[in-house]
């Protein structure tokens, strides 16, 4: 059957290191053909075309008019696209709605990826599109993959710090990953990790993934003298710094830790470390940055765990100021 699917009408590039195909439960997939080091480039796409408007306002209206502005070839092959694999969608609407990804925030702008949006959503994925600028999304490999290995990303953000069941509501399918495969010890784990995760941000940021406050229908922080430190930035440079590597730690160990997140985080971890004045601190927080990994990081950091420093106060009211708490 898949000789004469419609996806053989999908034009890969003839360098790509993927081919398209079948995958088991999920309809088709991409595939590695060859080994893809961590790092690498996977596909540079240009969007078939794009709507400036935000995603919930995009109406049926939108995409006919930019749909008849394209090319007899490029109208083919949006309309080869199907509903998971099988059908062909019921409605432009939703058709848009699964192969379209933002390009820009600032104006609200989405655009149709013929070859983005054929690979599959992996809780645990090997590859993803950073934001950048321009119309062209990049696909890089998180981590080495495997020649033959299905190459898949996160569909949804901030699921690092969702468990299993959070990300099930929100996705409109089920994952067979390893992190959702239920009560193996691997998925277990990773819940725990992901709440974990979960609370470290909190602590380090003053609020929850979405930017709010935790309300009491939902706490992550039961500690209330803890919480209410985390939300006037009164959490001491100590536990700033233990919390930071923790969240690395389990970040590396959930198998998310890929170059991008490291390239966001190191420098303010490293600043971290400077802004300590207390000489022993110093010597400490020195001592765990020259680890080589980030678990010896965390490990030697966490003689800080308990310890004022000279410069907390000063930091706290930075950050407040910075957050517009005080003048
Ligand atoms: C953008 S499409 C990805 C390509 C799609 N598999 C196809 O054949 O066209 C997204 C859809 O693929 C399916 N899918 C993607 N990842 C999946 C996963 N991990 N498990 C089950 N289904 C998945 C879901 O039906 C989802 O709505």
């Amino acid at each position: 059957m898949s000789q004469d699917h419609s996806y053989r009408c999908l034009e890969v590039p003839g360098d790509a290191p993927f081919a398209l195909g079948p995958s088991k439960g999920k309809g088709w997939g991409a595939f590695a053909t060859r080994r893809i080091e961590r790092g690498t480039l996977i596909l540079r796409e240009k969007p078939l075309f794009v709507i400036q408007k935000a995603h919930d306002e995009i109406t049926e209206q939108d995409i006919w008019t930019a749909f008849h502005q394209l090319q007899p070839k490029e109208k083919k092959q949006f309309l080869c696209l199907r509903d998971n694999d099988s059908r062909p969608f019921l409605r432009i609407i939703d058709a848009f709605a699964e192969n379209s990804f933002s390009i820009s925030a600032h104006p609200p702008t989405r655009g149709i990826f013929l070859l983005q949006s054929r690979f599959d959503h992996s809780c645990i994925p090997n590859s993803k599109i950073p934001a950048t600028g321009g119309q062209s999304i990049s696909r890089f490999a998180t981590r080495t993959i495997d020649a033959g290995e299905e190459i898949t990303f996160c569909y949804p953000t901030a699921f690092h710090c969702k468990t299993r069941d959070e990300r099930h509501r929100e996705l409109r399918f089920i994952c067979h990953c390893k992190a959702c495969l239920p009560g193996t010890p691997f998925q277990q784990l990773s819940d725990m990790r992901r709440t974990l995760i979960r609370g470290l941000q909190y602590l380090t940021l003053g609020h929850d993934f979405n930017g709010q406050r935790q309300t009491s229908a939902s706490p992550i922080i039961f500690n209330s003298e803890l919480k209410q430190a985390a939300e006037d930035f009164s959490i001491p440079i100590s536990s700033r710094l233990i919390y930071n590597l923790l969240f690395m730690v389990l970040m590396e160990e959930e198998g998310l830790l890929d170059d991008f997140i490291i390239r966001r985080m190191t420098p303010s971890i490293r600043m971290t470390t400077t802004k300590f004045q207390t000489e022993s601190n110093v010597r400490i927080a020195r001592l765990a940055m020259a680890q080589e990994t980030w678990l010896g990081k965390f490990c030697v950091a966490f003689m800080l765990h308990g310890r004022r420093d000279v410069a907390d106060d000063a930091i706290a009211e930075q950050l407040r100021m910075l957050h517009g708490l005080s003048v």
